[in-house]
């Protein structure tokens, strides 16, 4: 278990701010983003009401999984300058009152989705918890630098979530959009970590570039946009999404595929190599935003 290396919340109370830091706000965008898109997508239409119920489900259980790892890693986010303001290391929190939102939480939503939606949503949402909190964040974080390749796939599983909420099953263009955001994970994190490295190298996080150096880092980041790519123009390639989709997620990934390039094929002393690396990761956040975008503007429009 975490060390208490940190202070120890005083006598200030956490407010309602510091609970809503512990969800992660800004990362769980994307993350509901890509639930909602999944649940739009689907063939399947549900009642408004239950579809906000759906997506609320995933915001609330992503937000307890993002409760949860704060609460195990408050001493690691103490070292680091990023995250040493979070409510835990700032000492505005005490870990109890972390540990039991987290646990509420995601019970709740849990609860909540098998109740209003279906059995099948709910298992897939408590796998994604378990994922995040127990493999990545507990198991592998700490452990190898394969800790997001694998853990990863904890946000990439709300796509699914979302179609399974509506259709109450798994079928093939989900899994094919869980599989690009399993694949888009290492690019998007590796090239925030090259430009912070030191950050988690300084708490002893055995993120790839620290380990495996900053060359070996860019040619993966590489490696594994190529695959993604070939995730993202595969639902148009087999016919599960028409033409408006298929054009806008090859132009984006092209784009993707030419960023992760500059990153790859830049050398150490390359002055603007810093430069493609941010333009990089900004980049993958958009890029996921378009392209599920685009999966439901395919399927209204067309
Ligand atoms: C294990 C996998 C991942 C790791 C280690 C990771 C790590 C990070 C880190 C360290 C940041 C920097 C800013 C911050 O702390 O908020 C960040 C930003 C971000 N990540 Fe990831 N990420 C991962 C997966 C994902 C996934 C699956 C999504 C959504 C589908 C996502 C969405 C975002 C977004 C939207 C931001 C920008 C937040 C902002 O504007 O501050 N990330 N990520
Ligand atoms: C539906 C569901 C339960 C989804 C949960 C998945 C989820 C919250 C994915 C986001 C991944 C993420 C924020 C990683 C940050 O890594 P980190 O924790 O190593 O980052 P840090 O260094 O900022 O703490």
């Amino acid at each position: 278990m975490a060390s208490k290396a940190y202070p120890v919340a005083t006598a200030a109370a956490a407010d309602w701010r510091d609970f809503l830091a512990l969800t992660k706000p800004r990362v769980l965008t994307l993350v509901v983003f890509t639930g909602l898109c999944g649940l739009l997508a689907a063939p399947q239409s549900i009642h408004p009401v239950l579809g906000f119920t759906a997506v609320l489900c995933i915001a609330l259980g992503a937000g307890a999984a993002g409760a949860l790892n704060q609460w195990y890693e408050a001493d690691l986010d103490a070292m680091m300058a990023r995250t040493a303001n979070r409510p835990l290391p700032a000492g505005r929190m005490e870990r109890q009152s972390a540990l039991h939102f987290g646990v509420g939480l995601g019970i709740f939503s849990v609860l909540l989705m098998g109740l209003a939606l279906n059995l099948l949503a709910a298992a897939i949402l408590a796998v994604s918890i378990l994922f995040y909190v127990v493999v990545y964040t507990v198991w592998l974080k700490r452990r190898t630098p394969q800790n997001i390749v694998i853990g990863g796939a904890a946000g990439a599983f709300p796509a699914l979530i979302g179609w399974a909420a509506a259709t109450g099953r798994v079928e093939t263009l989900p899994v094919l959009l869980f599989a690009l955001v399993f694949l888009w994970t290492p690019p998007h994190f590796w090239a925030l970590a090259l430009f912070i490295n030191s950050d988690y190298a300084r708490a002893g996080v055995p993120m790839l570039p620290a380990v495996a150096g900053q060359r070996a880092t860019r040619i993966q980041i590489l490696l594994y946009t190529v695959p993604m790519v070939a995730a993202a123009v595969a639902p148009w390639a087999m016919g599960l999404t028409g033409a408006i989709y298929g054009i806008g997620a090859s132009l984006l990934s092209a784009v993707f595929l030419l960023l992760a390039a500059q990153v790859g094929f830049s050398r150490e002393t390359d002055p603007a190599r810093m430069k493609a690396e941010r333009r990089l990761f900004g980049f993958s956040i958009l890029y996921l935003f378009l392209i599920f975008g685009l999966v439901v503007a395919d399927k209204v429009l067309a």
